[in-house]
């Protein structure tokens, strides 16, 4: 899967007057998901959107939807995500108490099923649930607000998932990285091995169509 390089914007920073526009704007200049950071204000600090919001927006791309839940018990939502038009789905291990479980209800229900390390959280604790999910998010800021700065330690663990992944016969797993990622620090990213990279701030914060063309030009290795 190294040579998989997906850009995902985050609508978190974008127009919110003007959603369906700049997804849009997005989908035509080159991005390759939609990433829908789901925040609950008990799991992280910050409150966002919902279904209703999704529900909306679903008809006016095409690009498959990747929903962050960044919410406390995420079982009991999962399925009207997916309802409302949700393609891929990760959730946060510590906001749930079966991880497994929850795995495979996304994966049963059609979805593709990611969980979420945050900065703190040790590439060890996939050991197990490794075996059943298609994707690892790597969070390169604490979760709850776009615009923050890389952590730039976050990158090594990119190097153990894939230790982890080669010893466990699950190479076909997608690497995902979210937070402070721009176009200066993209090409390095991506040389480490991350297939997906989710990008707010980089791509919504001036010309959509600029900002995509060099983010995808700038994650090529
Ligand atoms: O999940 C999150 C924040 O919790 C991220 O998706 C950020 O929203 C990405 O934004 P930038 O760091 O790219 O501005």
């Amino acid at each position: 899967m190294e040579n998989k390089k997906l850009l995902a914007p985050s609508i978190l920073s974008a127009d919110f007057s003007k959603l369906g526009k700049q997804i849009k704007i997005a989908e035509n200049a080159g991005a390759d998901i939609i990433h829908l950071d789901v925040m609950d204000g008990r799991y992280v600090p910050n409150i966002t959107f919902g279904m209703p919001i999704i529900e909306k927006i679903r008809p006016l791309t095409k690009l498959p939807f990747d929903a962050h839940l960044m919410i406390v018990e995420p079982e009991k939502y999962v399925a009207d995500f997916i309802k409302a038009g949700v393609d891929m789905i990760s959730f946060h291990m510590d906001a749930t108490i079966h991880s497994h479980r929850l795995v495979e209800k996304i994966k049963s229900l059609g979805a593709k099923a990611g969980v979420v390390l945050n900065p703190a959280t040790p590439v060890n604790t996939l050991e197990e649930i490794i075996y059943y999910v298609d994707y690892v998010l790597i969070m390169s800021v604490n979760p709850g607000f776009g615009g923050q700065k890389f952590i730039p330690q976050t990158l090594l663990k990119v190097k153990k998932l894939k230790n982890l992944m080669e010893t466990t016969g699950r190479t076909d797993i997608l690497i995902e990285m979210d937070g402070g990622i721009n176009k200066d620090n993209i090409n390095k990213i991506s040389r480490e091995g991350v297939n997906i990279f989710v990008a707010g701030s980089a791509v919504f914060k001036g010309n959509i169509e600029e900002n995509i063309k060099t983010l995808k030009e700038n994650m090529k290795i």
